[in-house]
């Protein structure tokens, strides 16, 4: 199927006034590639793999993610970012199951690990990471059928993303139906008021404020400052990209954010240990938990 097929049926897929992404005039060229090719992905994965197989293999989650994020005074959602499409390859170093048994030692409180080939992420990353941690694993990728759902779950995930800004009302809703009926998370992704209003029509319980635009790529943490006074008190909060700093980590706090999820500040950062404490906030007395070892 060519690109153009494959973007017409993305688009025929929404209904109702809100306009995704993928179906805005001009919107990011970038995101409108990786919609299509996740469309064709999905579906080559369906025909290898019909979905009663995948079933089989699926043993329900016990929502790890919200049970770690409400116990921890602040939390780090440390993520396993190898590369960006904006700025392409971020980190050489480590590879993914290293990342996240260093981000493990030094008291991240979750793991994010992207599955997306413009990460260069892979689904099979789950599992590595998996073998190496215990602590809960969000797939990060762009979450467009339910069949994704599943099959993050069958790989051993926790939580998945939902990006509202690529999603219709009626597929939020589906989405955290299926992925709450096998006890996996969700973390909503939001970028302004109106995606906001949506999610706190849902039963969302965790809302991650992007402060990236996923269009134009530029980052402001005023995003997350601007939109918390509209965040209604059952949402757990959590605010996501752009956070380099310990200073950072405390200004969110402060203004009453439940932790932050931080991919390119701790791949880059030159002693990745040492970040993965400062944004933990693990040497702050009331901070975030600190696991030795
Ligand atoms: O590397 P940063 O700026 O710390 O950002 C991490 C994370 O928020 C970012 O990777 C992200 C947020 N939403 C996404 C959706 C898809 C892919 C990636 C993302």
């Amino acid at each position: 199927m060519g690109l153009k097929q494959t973007e017409q049926r993305i688009v025929k897929k929404f209904t109702g006034s809100f306009k995704p992404y993928g179906r805005r005039k001009g919107v990011g060229a970038m995101l409108k590639t990786i919609l299509a090719k996740k469309y064709q992905e999905v579906k080559t994965a369906k025909q290898r793999r019909p979905l009663p197989s995948l079933l089989q293999d699926i043993k329900p989650g016990n929502f790890a993610l919200r049970t770690a994020l409400k116990q921890s005074a602040w939390s780090l959602i440390a993520e396993c970012k190898l590369a960006s499409p904006a700025k392409g390859r971020l980190c050489t170093q480590y590879s993914v199951p290293e990342l996240a048994k260093i981000y493990t030692a030094h008291g991240a409180t979750a793991l994010s690990v992207l599955t997306d080939s413009h990460f260069c992420g892979a689904l099979a990353d789950i599992e590595a990471v998996r073998a190496v941690t215990e602590l809960p694993i969000l797939r990060k990728d762009f979450i467009v059928d339910v069949y994704q759902i599943y099959e993050a779950r069958a790989v051993g995930a926790d939580a998945v993303l939902l990006i509202a800004g690529i999603l219709s009302d009626g597929e939020l809703e589906e989405f955290l139906t299926v992925a709450h009926g096998i006890g996996l998370d969700c973390l909503v992704e939001v970028h302004n008021e109106v995606e906001l209003n949506r999610v706190q029509q849902t039963p969302a319980l965790l809302v991650g404020i992007n402060n990236r635009n996923l269009k134009t790529f530029t980052v402001d943490l005023m995003t997350t400052f601007s939109l918390l006074p509209h965040c209604d008190k059952r949402r757990i909060i959590i605010s996501e990209s752009g956070v380099k700093t310990g200073e950072d980590a405390l200004r969110l706090k402060a203004a009453g954010v439940q932790g932050i999820l931080v991919g390119e500040g701790l791949v880059k950062a030159e002693n990745i240990a040492a970040k993965t404490r400062e944004l933990a906030l693990a040497n702050t007395q009331n901070g975030g938990r600190y696991h030795a070892g």
